[in-house]
């Protein structure tokens, strides 16, 4: 663990054990030339949120609310929440960051029960909420996810019996669209019902979240089997597990799917939880996450067809993580669409292989697939970037209607709704 937790730091215990409450003010006289930390923590309470900090030459390490801190000059400078630096009805910063001196040092700390109070060589004071620090360190940060979800397989999705939402909930009443968008953010797939089998409605449930996503595919679009695009979608056959739009520089974030007719056998969709497997792979084979997490491939579409002439690719990884906490937000899997790899050494691609073989076995076992049969009325969404879909081969005249929504704006409606997102 990056952090020095509590028991393990002796003067913090020291402090915390002696219930030490000093209110100092710390001259920057005190950074010796060769002492690198003062060795003396500074506590403001007793209580359990006491806080304690020690000036350090290159930084101010502060220990609050079980977490320790530990802060840049220059960071502590540019965050400065005064009404000077940062305009709060904007929030935006109005500090010119350029303005700042690389090598600034405080020349006063001292803190209160709830606030850090530092003052700079030139008298200018910044004020900290404690609480803010927690919640904005890098230490904060990487104990917590950016956004927390459910991983599923077949037996945990059918178990938790996730309801779905009516056409005119979803509509009419933002409980009915919070509570679609909150079990949509923690399974990556939602389902609304009762939705009159057009395209128009399938339209209009899109919008009521945010506007649609126009690409190559137009705004809305409807997959038949009639060959109308040069892609394997518009065919009758079976379709592998995959993430969409592989190809664009950002993958569309949200699908909609809407099977508004089908007259014949089959085509049941395929959902797997993509961090599902992505996290099976981590833990069983931490090297070969890594590898995919980190090799960048290229992904292309290329049709050329009447009214359609079309050359995109998309260049990332299979897995992205956040480097800070290692949590995924995408996947990246498609492998009719991937392209030619040519970004590592031949002897990195046997590894690369080796290490896909791995995530695609874990997709593939039958106990992480959920087959659902999408019937007129039902809608679903899909998150793009987290579950992959698939279909069967199918007989008979089958018209799929749907659209796709961008990540930022629907996380943007879920947040407007107070989900955490
Ligand atoms: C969904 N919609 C029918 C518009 C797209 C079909 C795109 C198929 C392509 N191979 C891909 O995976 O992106
Ligand atoms: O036909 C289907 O069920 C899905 C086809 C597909 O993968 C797509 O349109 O992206
Ligand atoms: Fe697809």
């Amino acid at each position: 663990m990056w952090c020095r937790r509590l028991a393990g730091f002796y003067p913090v215990a020291k402090a915390l054990q002696t219930h030490v409450v000093r209110k100092q003010v710390l001259r920057s006289s005190i950074f010796h030339k060769n002492v690198t930390s003062v060795p003396r923590w500074f506590s403001t309470a007793p209580e359990v949120n006491v806080c304690s900090w020690v000036l350090h030459k290159d930084h101010l390490e502060v220990f609050y609310s079980g977490t320790c801190m530990r802060f840049n000059y220059v960071w502590l400078r540019d965050h400065c929440r005064s009404a000077s630096c940062f305009n709060a009805k904007t929030n935006q910063r109005s500090l010119d960051t350029a303005s700042v001196d690389l090598d600034i040092q405080p020349a006063q700390v001292r803190t209160d029960e709830t606030t850090l109070y530092l003052t700079w060589p030139d008298g200018h004071i910044t004020r900290y909420g404690l609480e803010w620090l927690v919640q904005n360190s890098y230490e904060g940060q990487q104990q917590q996810l950016v956004q927390p979800r459910i991983l599923w397989n077949e037996r945990i999705y059918k178990e938790a019996n996730v309801p779905s939402v009516s056409y005119l909930e979803f509509l009419e009443t933002n409980e009915g669209l919070r509570n679609f968008l909150h079990n949509f953010l923690l399974y990556g797939i939602a389902f609304v019902d009762d939705v009159p089998a057009t395209r128009e409605d399938t339209e209009r449930i899109a919008e009521r979240i945010c506007h649609i996503r126009e690409t190559i595919y137009g705004k809305m679009w409807d997959v038949t089997s009639d060959f109308s695009r040069e892609d394997t979608a518009y065919t009758k056959l079976a379709l592998d597990c995959h993430t969409d739009t592989t190809y664009f520089q950002e993958p569309c974030g949200i699908i909609l799917f809407h099977c508004v007719r089908h007259e014949g056998t089959g085509g049941r969709t395929l959902l797997a939880d993509g961090f599902y497997a992505a996290d099976q792979v981590r833990h069983q084979h931490p090297n070969d996450f890594e590898l995919l997490s980190n090799v960048p491939l290229k992904h292309e579409y290329i049709e050329n067809i009447a009214g359609n002439n079309n050359h995109m690719v998309g260049i990332g990884p299979v897995l992205n993580v956040y480097p800070w906490n290692k949590e995924l937000y995408m996947i990246r899997y498609n492998n009719y669409d991937r392209s030619v790899i040519s970004t590592v050494p031949y002897d990195a691609v046997q590894q690369w292989y080796s290490a896909h073989r791995k995530l695609t076995n874990e997709l593939r076992r039958p106990e992480n697939e959920l087959w659902v049969k999408l019937k007129p009325g039902k809608v679903l969404f899909v998150d793009n970037w987290r579950v992959l879909h698939g279909r069967e081969s199918f007989t008979g005249y089958r018209q799929l209607s749907g659209c796709f929504l961008s990540r930022d704006d629907v996380l943007n409606t879920s947040r407007l709704l107070g989900l955490k997102a």
